[in-house]
């Protein structure tokens, strides 16, 4: 089984089987995957794998390498209209501990704004709409902020009477054309962000960030498991294979996330004290 996954990995990411020959990895590829390939060699010369890197050799076979898969991708696209959907944060620029410094790099932004010309691009984040466009400053790219509660398009390349080019899309009137579905909602989040904000601030190095339709709390830099040790949760690790973890509880896999939660939320209605946020927020019934 092993032996056939190898083989599949081998093909999915392009590497020669001998181990006399350097495996070929792509410009930019990631840690893991230079990993993956030394590994291998590893294997085909008769040594140890860890489950870590069968976990990996596995997860690759599955999900091979766009790269590698390009041409196959693109025939398979041929006469179709091509859109692209970007995230920002871990996929346009790296991850940071903090969350105001994730820039991106000018490499980036010119390879972003050169795709954009061909097909309509859209950057999706969870981040609000202006933090996203003041960190990818294109005008050529639509921004859905706040998980795509919060959208704006590209202003059209036409002149305007004063023969310059509008930075964003305006209707007739001269009013910047958004799409924000969740707008009602704004004074609820409001509410809701205050309230987290006066409990995180008890939580060293916990900070809540605003992203305008929705909220974000910050952990990377809390030390770990401080939640442990206040005795406030029940830290759960959702992993199929055995991992290094302070959670004190697991789940397999997402369908066991989808029971546990259809669980939870089951036992709470059936609780006499049951309320609904939007009456725990005061908000709403
Ligand atoms: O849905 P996404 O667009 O992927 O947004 C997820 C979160 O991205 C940002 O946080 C992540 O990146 C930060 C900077 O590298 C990092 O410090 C943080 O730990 C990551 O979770 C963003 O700040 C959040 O608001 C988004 O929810």
């Amino acid at each position: 089984m092993f032996t056939r996954n190898i083989a599949k990995f081998n093909q999915a990411m392009g590497f020669q089987r001998s181990s006399t020959n350097k495996p070929k990895t792509q410009p930019g590829s990631g840690r893991s995957i230079r990993m993956g390939a030394s590994n291998l060699c590893h294997h085909i010369a008769g040594g140890p794998i860890s489950i870590e890197d069968a976990s990996y050799i596995s997860w690759v076979v599955e999900h091979p390498s766009a790269l590698r898969s390009f041409d196959q991708m693109m025939k398979a696209a041929k006469g179709k209209k091509i859109a692209l959907f970007l995230d920002y944060d871990g996929t346009l620029a790296p991850i940071v501990d903090n969350p105001d410094l994730a820039f991106m790099s000018d490499e980036m932004r010119a390879a972003v704004r050169e795709v954009a010309k061909y097909f309509p691009t859209a950057i999706i984040s969870g981040r609000s709409r202006d933090k996203v466009k003041e960190f990818v400053q294109l005008s050529n790219v639509y921004y859905a902020g706040s998980h795509g509660m919060d959208i704006m398009a590209p202003p059209r390349p036409v002149k305007t009477c004063d023969g310059k080019y509008p930075t964003v899309a305006l209707d007739k009137k001269g009013n910047e054309v958004l799409f924000q579905p969740a707008k009602k909602f704004l004074p609820a989040i409001q509410k809701i962000q205050t309230a987290l904000k006066e409990k995180v601030v008890e939580i060293q190095g916990a900070m809540v960030e605003d992203n305008s339709f929705c909220v974000s709390v910050h952990f990377r830099q809390v030390r770990e498991k401080v939640i442990q040790r206040r005795g406030q949760g029940y830290p759960i690790i959702v992993s199929s294979s055995p991992k290094d973890t302070k959670a004190s509880f697991s789940l397999h896999d997402p369908s066991e996330v989808l029971t546990f939660l259809s669980r939870l939320a089951r036992w709470r209605k059936s609780s006499s004290s049951s309320r609904s946020l939007a009456q725990i927020w005061g908000v709403g019934d």
